[in-house]
């Protein structure tokens, strides 16, 4: 059955999603709602959306589902003025936002109404905003969290499996927690990450004034831990003061294991040191093999391939020209600017030992195989 999509919201992730409903159901509409006008040009232009509106008003009641893609307070403020609206009575509301705990209180104003609420929230984006940005496939394999608060009946869940069905082409891992233990999560895996990152080039912006040498000079390592200090300012503001408690206890204890290090410093405690590295490299090097657990059956193995143009075509090129026959190929992750993970499945343990071998001879670095 045809659908009324309403994105509010039109920049990298309501983009994205607009992009990847449109590729796997072309007949459902897809209204976008943004305050900025040439997101709403550029993607009627490109046929991602049907038609545009800078109010949320002039389209609601004619959708079928309401997908609040904008920041997490304006979020809320439209969540307020929906409750004002007549709706449809099977309308599904959804959300992206990067928090959860005030979006599932402010719920309420729906719940009671009868009308489902699911929040939600794909742990996959970028340092870059607006639609231009936007990819069909920038959740491929991410998780994407759905939050149990309001899961709580079978017209609930029917609401959420349907949900889920909509958005089955953006490929991503479902994970079922609620908005207490989402921000839990998030704190230590996105927010606090993205305080440090903002901290570091600040702290190096603040050494190098008034010096010729500059931050030019910093070198991957440096690059790579800041990449995400490049993001929007007004979206991050959003997100730590909507999860303030959970980061103030997160800042202390990460103060706590910086004091630990520098006590460590002071006392040249050696062995205190290379634990703290070597614990960390260890949790590390996991995170890519716990994320690819597909086909256990096959000798798989993973290789690190750079983001950029023809780079998995390279990693067939060498297996093609060793005759070595892959059997299944998997994007785990490739994000702009960071390297991304091949998950390579051989039939035998010969393949696979015979693929590592060719890979890691042309210069790609194979993370687990042999
Ligand atoms: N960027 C990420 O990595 C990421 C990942 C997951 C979730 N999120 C969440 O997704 C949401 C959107 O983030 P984004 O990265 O797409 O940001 P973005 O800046 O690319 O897009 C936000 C869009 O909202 C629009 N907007 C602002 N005020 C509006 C209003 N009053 N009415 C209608 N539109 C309005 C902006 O013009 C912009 O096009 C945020 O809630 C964010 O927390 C972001
Ligand atoms: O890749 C990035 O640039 C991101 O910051 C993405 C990221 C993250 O912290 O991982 C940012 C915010 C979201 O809510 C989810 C994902």
């Amino acid at each position: 059955m045809t659908k009324t999509i309403v994105i509010d919201g039109l920049g990298l992730i309501g983009g994205s999603i607009a992009l990847a409903i449109r590729q796997q159901w072309p007949e459902h509409k897809i209204i976008g709602v943004d305050i900025n006008h040439q997101s709403l040009t550029y993607a009627k232009e490109r046929g991602i959306i049907d038609n545009g509106f800078t109010q949320l008003q002039s389209y609601a009641e004619k959708a079928d589902i309401i997908l609040l893609a904008a920041p997490v307070s304006i979020i809320m403020e439209h969540m307020e003025q929906l409750a004002q609206m007549q709706l449809k009575p099977e309308i599904i509301i959804t959300d992206v936002g990067s928090t959860k705990r005030q979006i599932m209180t402010k719920a309420s104003v729906f719940v009671d109404r009868g009308i489902h609420f699911i929040g939600g929230h794909p742990m996959a984006g970028s340092h870059k905003t607006t639609i231009t940005a936007s990819r069909a496939d920038l959740f491929q394999s991410a998780y994407y969290f759905l939050i149990s608060d309001t899961l709580n009946d079978q017209r609930a869940q029917k609401a959420a499996d349907e949900l889920q069905a909509l958005l089955s082409g953006l490929n991503v891992k479902w994970q079922l927690v609620s908005a207490l233990q989402h921000d839990q999560i998030v704190a230590q895996i996105s927010h606090l990450p993205h305080i440090i990152a903002s901290g570091l080039v600040n702290m190096a912006q603040n050494e190098f004034s008034g010096s010729t040498l500059s931050l030019k000079l910093a070198a991957g390592g440096f690059r790579s831990i800041t990449r995400i200090a490049s993001s929007d300012p007004d979206m991050w503001t959003d997100i730590l003061l909507s999860n303030r408690q959970t980061l103030i206890d997160k800042i202390d204890t990460f103060g706590d294991l910086l004091e630990h290090v520098k006590e460590a410093l002071h006392a040249s405690d050696r062995p205190a040191i290379r634990n703290y590295f070597q614990r960390a490299k260890i949790t590390r090097d996991s995170i890519n093999a716990q994320a690819s657990s597909h086909a256990p059956n096959f000798y798989d193995l993973f290789v690190n391939i750079p983001d950029r143009v023809g780079s998995v075509a390279e990693v067939t090129r060498v297996l093609a020209d060793a005759k070595i026959n892959l059997i299944n190929i998997h994007i785990l992750e490739i994000r702009e600017e960071i390297n991304g993970v091949l998950q390579l499945s051989f039939s035998n343990q010969n393949d696979l030992a015979d693929a590592t071998c060719a890979l890691k001879q042309h210069g790609l670095s194979v993370i687990r195989g042999e």
